[in-house]
């Protein structure tokens, strides 16, 4: 009892010194000691009005509408009253207030010790009931959730028009309501999927951000996604995925208009555009692997970023840029591609709000150049000239040749007009032609530089740094390789291959697609580590595969990393011989590092050329390279897959650049 009533006065010190104001302030003779308390103890009441009121509630008066006045009618406060007289009664207040010490000591004192115990008990026991309270709730609404969140899946499954509701959903988990295996899957890793395949096969159903999806492994399954594109599934890529790259590019377009523009693409990358880009690339190439002799810790990740990055802005976009350009784009990229796979909730300076603006702003840089771009190859279509490969056009300058010179040859309008002033309103009017042909506007083609970037430079780095990973761990494949490149003649060459454009014969594109082992290592690096883990698709309509039903309208998820893991043996080898001329593979869809069918990457035969073209400039710099740590770096797969710690090297420089010591 008497703690209760201690716990009272400490809680209600505020009323108490109110009341001793109140009272100081009607005794007109301790004006001073009111004021006092004023200053002093500015808390006690939040105004003076406040004050007043308490004052006039206390004498008898009441304002109604004050809120303070109905405090003071409520029943407790006429017992906590008595409470603060009875207490005021033992303190002689007009001696106390002169003397603060005194006063804190009367109105202020701090709880004894089983004030505080009872009131840390209380607090514990508070907090056990309430969590108490909500396990109970969660049991008892545990199953009905639980079901709840079943029938929610199975419905969004229901498709009565499809001749193959009969057939079973995949087996698998919905996981646990609303998150599903969300956060199995992030916590997880790779083993998410090895543990689920173990358990279910092949095909499983989860359910992840709240969708429910289907997962594909193996050669057979994977076969039947891919080729599946625009008649059974639909490539949708996640929403910030979307939204950054803009519906106008070919990652994010589907149908006839996907095809067309791929068609368009694909003519940056014959053999022709290739070779026409080699010289850029090797005087890029050579440049930043010399820069790696400087470096005190030298990481080959980080040094592949850029080198591709630099190959993405001179042969992709066809920029000549400085030094000081390439950086602050380089910047804006990174902050569109490593953020480009957020939450899909835009708040200023998170991930999706990142890379939205790195968006906006390399949309307005390219749409500048595209424009100018354009009037150059308007002139050149009007002169009836071809691609100037000689004059080392860009992946977009070609690209934007072939769509204007397709569209003039179509419309027989070629005169400058109606191609420079409504382009895209001019051919829609006209657009007869069977497949439909859609117009590719600036946007599209603006879109488009950014995804090249985008798809090409961090995925080429990621295999780059495998295959520099394997060869660092792997002497007798690196002398292989080695050996192979001394015959070919490859390698000779002194330092500067822009001042001795002869000094390497034969250095083009045939000569490097002769290099069957280093393809074989290419391969087999990304076999290993692919770069890309899996791609993302929509079921259209309802499907079968193998035994079971993919309901329409469910995502389903093809795995790159799993597949190779069930079609090649001894995964965790590396083994270049694997890929040796002569030894079948067996289907096509075994080895998937590039994905496959209507949907494969476009870029992928220059990704391979500049890979082996930074790896030569490896071996013509350095006799040897080793990692600095004994134990295998942590990987991380986003945006591609990638070592956490950069991979630090130690380097071996060559005594004489290019020239191979054979003994
Ligand atoms: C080693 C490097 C690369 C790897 C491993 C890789 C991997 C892939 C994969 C797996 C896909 C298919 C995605 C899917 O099925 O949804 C793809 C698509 C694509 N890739 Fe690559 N890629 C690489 C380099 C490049 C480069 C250098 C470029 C451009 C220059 C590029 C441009 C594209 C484009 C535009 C697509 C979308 C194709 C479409 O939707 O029709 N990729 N890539």
């Amino acid at each position: 009892m008497s703690l209760s009533i201690e716990i009272d006065l400490q809680n209600e010190v505020p009323t108490l010194l109110r009341y001793a104001y109140v009272e100081a302030r009607n005794d007109s003779t301790n004006r001073q000691v009111s004021s006092f308390l004023w200053n002093r103890y500015p808390q006690m009441a939040t105004s003076r009005n406040e004050t007043d009121d308490w004052k006039s509630a206390f004498l008898g008066y009441s304002y109604p509408d004050t809120p303070f006045s109905r405090v003071v009618r409520a029943p407790s406060v006429p017992a906590i009253l008595s409470g603060a007289e009875a207490h005021l009664e033992s303190v002689d207040i007009a001696q106390n207030f002169n003397d603060p010490e005194l006063l804190d000591k009367s109105f202020l004192n701090g709880p004894t010790n089983s004030t505080i115990l009872l009131q840390e008990h209380s607090f514990l026991m508070s907090t056990f009931l309430l969590a108490v309270t909500l396990a109970l709730i969660l049991l008892l609404l545990w199953y009905p959730l639980r079901y709840w969140w079943r029938c929610y899946n199975l419905r969004s499954a229901d498709d009565p028009s499809s001749p193959l509701s009969h057939l079973p959903l995949p087996p698998g988990s919905f996981g646990l309501p609303i998150i599903g295996e969300t956060v199995s899957w992030i916590t997880q890793g790779p083993k998410f999927n090895s543990n689920r395949r173990k358990k279910y096969g092949n095909v499983f159903k989860t359910s992840a951000i709240t969708l429910p999806m289907v997962k594909v492994t193996g050669h057979e399954y994977v076969k039947k996604v891919l080729m599946g594109e625009h008649e059974e599934v639909t490539t949708v890529w996640p929403k910030v995925v979307q939204r950054v790259l803009g519906a106008n590019g070919i990652v994010n377009t589907v149908g006839p208009s996907h095809k067309h523009k791929r068609r368009m693409a694909s003519k940056a990358f014959t053999a022709k555009a290739l070779n026409s880009y080699l010289p850029r690339l090797r005087i890029n190439a050579e440049k930043n692997i010399k820069a790696m002799l400087d470096e005190e810790r030298p990481r080959a990740y980080d040094r592949m970023l850029k080198l591709t990055f630099e190959f993405g802005i001179s042969a992709l976009l066809g920029f000549d840029l400085n030094s000081k350009e390439i950086k602050t784009s380089y910047n804006t990229f990174h902050d569109l591609v490593s953020n480009i796979f957020s939450m899909p909730y835009r708040i200023p300076g998170f991930g999706f709000d990142k890379a939205m603006n790195a968006r906006t702003e390399l949309l307005d840089k390219l749409q500048d150049q595209i424009r100018k771009k354009k009037e150059i190859v308007m002139e050149q279509l009007r002169n009836g000239e071809d691609v100037n490969y000689e004059e080392e056009p860009g992946a977009l300058d070609i690209i934007l040749h072939e769509v204007l010179q397709r569209s003039a040859r179509k419309h027989e309008c070629l005169n400058s007009q109606s191609l420079n002033n409504n382009y895209e309103g001019e051919v829609k009017e006209n657009l007869t032609a069977d497949p439909p042909e859609e117009p590719i506007s600036d946007l599209a083609l603006t879109e488009m530089g950014v995804e090249l970037m985008f798809a090409g430079y961090y995925t080429s780095a990621s295999a780059l740094t495998s295959c520099i990973l394997e060869l660092s761990r792997n002497p007798k494949v690196f002398k292989k390789l080695e050996n192979e490149l001394l015959k070919s003649g490859i390698l000779s060459g002194e330092d500067s291959i822009d001042e001795n454009e002869d000094a390497r014969p034969e250095f083009n594109l045939q000569a490097i697609q002769k290099l069957t082992y280093m393809e074989q290592v290419l391969k087999e690096a990304m076999r290993l580590r692919p770069p890309v883990l899996g791609g993302y698709r929509k079921a259209k309509r309802t499907f079968q595969i193998g035994p079971y039903r993919v309901p329409k309208g469910w995502y389903v998820i093809y795995n790159i990393r799993d597949t190779h893991e069930f079609e090649f043996e001894n995964m965790d080898t590396f083994d270049p011989d694997r890929f040796a001329p002569g030894r079948d593979l067996g289907d096509n869809y075994r080895f998937i590092p590039f994905g496959g069918g209507p949907r494969t990457c476009v870029g992928r035969a220059y990704a391979r050329l500049i890979i082996k073209l930074a790896l030569i400039e490896m071996f013509r710099h350095f006799r040897k390279w080793e990692l600095t740590s004994d134990k295998l770096p942590r990987m991380k797969a986003i945006p591609t897959l990638h070592p956490v710690d950069g991979l630090p090297l130690k380097l071996f420089p060559r005594e004489r650049i290019g020239v191979v010591n054979t003994t």
